[in-house]
């Protein structure tokens, strides 16, 4: 039987599969056949299979689509409400009572478009979303194309969308029946935070995602103010509490940690969690950092997420890798933490082993989803190029993003997005803007 043609063979100068780590494959070629990877060979020998279509791809470097995994997508609607504050009178005296006013399906419906096209064209493939409405992100990411883990968000007060926990969790029961089947939709469980969630809420949500087999995405000790007053109150650190409560484990995305004493290390290595640095939102909350090198070093894995855009205050994951990169530096006081090729490997494969999605994205691999990336290296900034990957990270802005495929479908065409109508996306936010300007 002769060969199926590819659906697409693309050829860029570098291809950067990230599994293995830190290989350049120059001059090679990438094929897709029904939204897949079916051939990676180098170019003379890729060029023999049969083709529907074929793009040369000069001066790009191919990577697997990067994932931002930890966001609060919707929140781009109040991008730059309230600057220059820490988390705890930021979150209480601005964004919650903003929220309280705002937030309804319309607002979640124009903040989530408007973070998916931000986000496809800055190269992200895949994303984690943590707000309200979680049926209207679903729906939202469902029409663009996008790949997404979207949570149910569960507090122990009513929140825009839900009067109460039960209420939230009997809405993402629902949702986690209807898009059992998405393939590119997938829903965890998102309890805010130690703070806001009772034990009660958190044994439930824990038998829950037993039973569903789903992922547990929580903000937990973001601040040390976090850790000092759970001790303080209940004579626990809030990563002790969630282990007592038997919430730990593999499918545990425990978001931001910036306080991790030997024991909360011990935890996080015997459960095999995941952690979600977010060190843009760190830094400009002044929560802490995240020592990301001890991590690494004990082996646990961690991502990368922006945060909502309230506090970072743009979804540039690449930008967030640079910060990551260099931030891993001076939090070890090495400048061999954290390299160039392993900031990659946390924006793009260990992104898609904290969501549960490490087996279908997250490198370039044979059999694996055609989420990919092409990065325009070009530029006058990035010549000469020693290192692609390095170039990549110290030297390029999210400007070189030039293309970007999900499942093998382009959703990003040589900087244009192609399912969504940007100048829409402008206007619309544009009067979110002046609506809640004006009160
Ligand atoms: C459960 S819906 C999300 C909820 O979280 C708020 N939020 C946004 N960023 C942070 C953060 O860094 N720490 C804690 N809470 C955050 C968001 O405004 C929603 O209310
Ligand atoms: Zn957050």
């Amino acid at each position: 039987m002769p060969e199926a043609p590819l659906d697409l063979l693309l050829l860029p100068t570098w291809l950067v599969p990230v599994e293995p780590a830190g290989v350049v494959l120059r001059d090679h070629g990438l094929g897709i056949r029904d939204g897949r990877i079916t051939l990676i060979a180098p170019r003379s020998e890729a060029l023999r299979h049969p083709a529907t279509e074929v793009r040369e791809l000069p001066h790009c470097l191919l990577a697997p689509g990067l994932i931002n995994a930890h966001g609060h997508a919707a929140m781009t609607l109040l991008r730059g409400i309230a600057d220059d504050l820490p988390l705890m009178t930021w979150l209480h005296e601005h964004i919650w009572p903003a929220e309280g006013k705002w937030v309804d399906e319309d607002f979640v419906r124009d903040g989530t478009d408007l973070a998916i096209a931000e986000q496809i064209k800055g190269g992200i493939s895949c994303f984690s979303d943590m707000y309200f409405y979680p049926q209207t992100a679903a729906e939202r990411v469902h029409n663009a194309g996008v790949r997404a883990q979207i949570t149910v968000p569960v507090l122990d007060f009513p929140v825009p969308g839900a009067l109460n926990a039960a209420e939230a969790l009997r809405t993402g029961l629902q949702l986690f029946d209807d898009l059992k089947q998405h393939p590119r939709i997938r829903i965890a469980f998102g309890p805010h935070a130690p703070y806001t969630v009772s034990d009660d809420k958190l044994e439930q949500i824990r038998v829950l995602a037993d039973e569903l087999d789903a992922g547990i995405h929580m903000h937990v000790h973001e601040t040390a103010q976090e850790v000092a007053e759970a001790v303080a109150k209940h004579g626990e650190r809030p990563l002790a509490r969630l282990a007592r409560l038997g919430l730990l484990g593999p499918r545990f995305q425990a978001v931001h940690m910036t306080q991790i004493d030997d024991e909360d290390l011990a935890l996080l290595v015997e459960h095999n969690c995941s952690i979600v640095h977010c060190p843009e939102s760190n830094l400009k909350l002044a929560s802490g950092f995240c020592p990301v090198e001890r991590l690494w070093q004990a082996g646990v894995n961690v991502a990368i997420g922006t945060d909502g855009a309230a506090s970072n205050n743009d979804l540039d994951l690449l930008g967030e890798t640079r910060t990551a990169a260099l931030l891993a530096k001076a939090v070890a006081g090495s400048a061999t933490a954290l390299n160039a090729h392993s900031a990659l490997r946390m924006a793009t494969l260990n992104g898609a082993r904290a969501l549960g999605l490490e087996t279908q994205t997250g490198s370039l691999e044979l059999g694996k989803l055609a989420d990919v990336v092409a990065f325009d290296l070009s530029g006058l900034a990035q010549q000469p190029i020693y290192d692609p990957v390095s170039q990549l990270i110290y030297a390029s802005g999210r400007d070189c993003v030039k293309h970007l495929w999900v499942g093998g479908k382009q959703l990003l065409d040589d900087g244009r997005l192609t399912r969504m109508d940007e100048s829409e996306l402008i206007a619309k936010a544009r009067e979110w803007g002046a609506r809640i300007a004006s009160k």
